[in-house]
């Protein structure tokens, strides 16, 4: 599917499958179109091009049925609510709805159940729109950036109830920036860039198709930079005091080279990447591409 905003392609031809029980992540930088693609999935706006099936049907007819909640960024609250009363109207409306209770103990605000809405911390604000989203028994449950604003605990107590959720066959996709979140909580993470999948994968093989490796070492005496840009495989080379970090898509060779430059490296370290470092590596690389394909194109 694809969608634009005047020149902006926010959604460029994603074409994505969930599966029941999935805990996906949607990881991209601001602007990437994450809340554009699960506005789609939602049925809050129409794809130019291309179409979105939910359960076999519309967006539209799926949410009536109960099957999807949601928890988006934006979107304010009702205000001059208590908590509890919100959460009522939820569970009210839901058609397979948990009691009340349950789902303030959920989403851990029965402390706060008898505040007003509009008296709330954001990340209080946050915990009351997860509550709505889990006011069911939802099928899939779409959240966008869901943490911001949360405190560790907060956040911690929140992902261990999402993870419940997906192990009783819940699919749970989820917008995020966060690197160690996706890393930590997703069984596949989808990583978007200018509206566009640029990897879909378990965290791992995302680390693997960034393709880089890390190898750090201590040399002694001065450091020769320029002796070390020189080394086969190598994509980024930092050094600090006696301590050299290399970035290489070929860790054996570039550190067979180093033996054979005549160093001897000491507490050497072959590692992959993190998934930070794989998704700078993954992003800046289709920069790159784009970069040179639009050069070729004005040639
Ligand atoms: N209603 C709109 N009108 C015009 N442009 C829009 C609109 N909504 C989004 N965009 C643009 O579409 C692109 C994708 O935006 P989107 O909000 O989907 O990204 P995102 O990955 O969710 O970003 P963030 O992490 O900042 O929330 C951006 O360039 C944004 O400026």
């Amino acid at each position: 599917m694809t969608k634009s905003y005047g020149q902006v392609k926010a959604v460029d031809r994603i074409n994505l499958t969930l599966h029941p029980g999935e805990t996906v992540a949607l990881l991209g930088p601001n602007g990437a179109g994450k809340s554009s693609t699960l506005d789609l999935l939602l049925g809050l706006r129409r794809p130019d091009s291309g179409s979105v099936e939910v359960f076999g049907g519309t967006p539209a007819r799926a949410i009536a049925k109960g099957q999807v909640g949601a928890m988006l960024q934006s979107g304010g609250l009702m205000e001059d609510v208590k908590v509890r009363e919100l959460v009522k109207l939820a569970c009210d409306l839901h058609p397979r709805a948990y009691p009340v209770q349950q789902v303030l103990e959920n989403a851990g605000i029965t402390e706060i159940a008898d505040r007003m809405v509009n008296k709330l911390s954001g990340g209080q604000e946050q915990r009351v729109r997860f509550a709505l989203a889990t006011a069911g028994a939802n099928d899939l449950i779409i959240l966008d950036e869901p943490t911001t604003g949360m405190d560790v605990t907060v956040r911690q107590a929140f992902w261990a109830t999402m993870r419940r959720q997906a192990e009783q066959g819940r699919t749970v996709l989820f917008a995020t920036h966060y690197l160690e979140e996706a890393d930590a909580i997703a069984d596949r993470v989808i990583v978007l860039h200018r509206g566009r999948v640029l990897a879909d994968g378990s965290a791992a093989e995302i680390k693997a198709k960034a393709g880089a490796r890390r190898i750090v070492f201590d040399l002694d005496g001065r450091i020769d930079e320029t002796a070390l840009r020189g080394l086969p495989f190598l994509t980024a080379l930092t050094v600090s005091g006696q301590t050299v970090r290399i970035q290489s898509t070929d860790a054996d060779a570039t550190t067979h080279a180093l033996y054979g430059l005549g160093l001897y490296p000491r507490n050497l370290e072959v590692s992959g990447l993190g998934l930070e470092q794989a998704f700078i590596a993954i992003t800046t690389a289709s920069d790159a591409t784009t970069a040179a394909t639009a050069e070729e194109t004005a040639r």
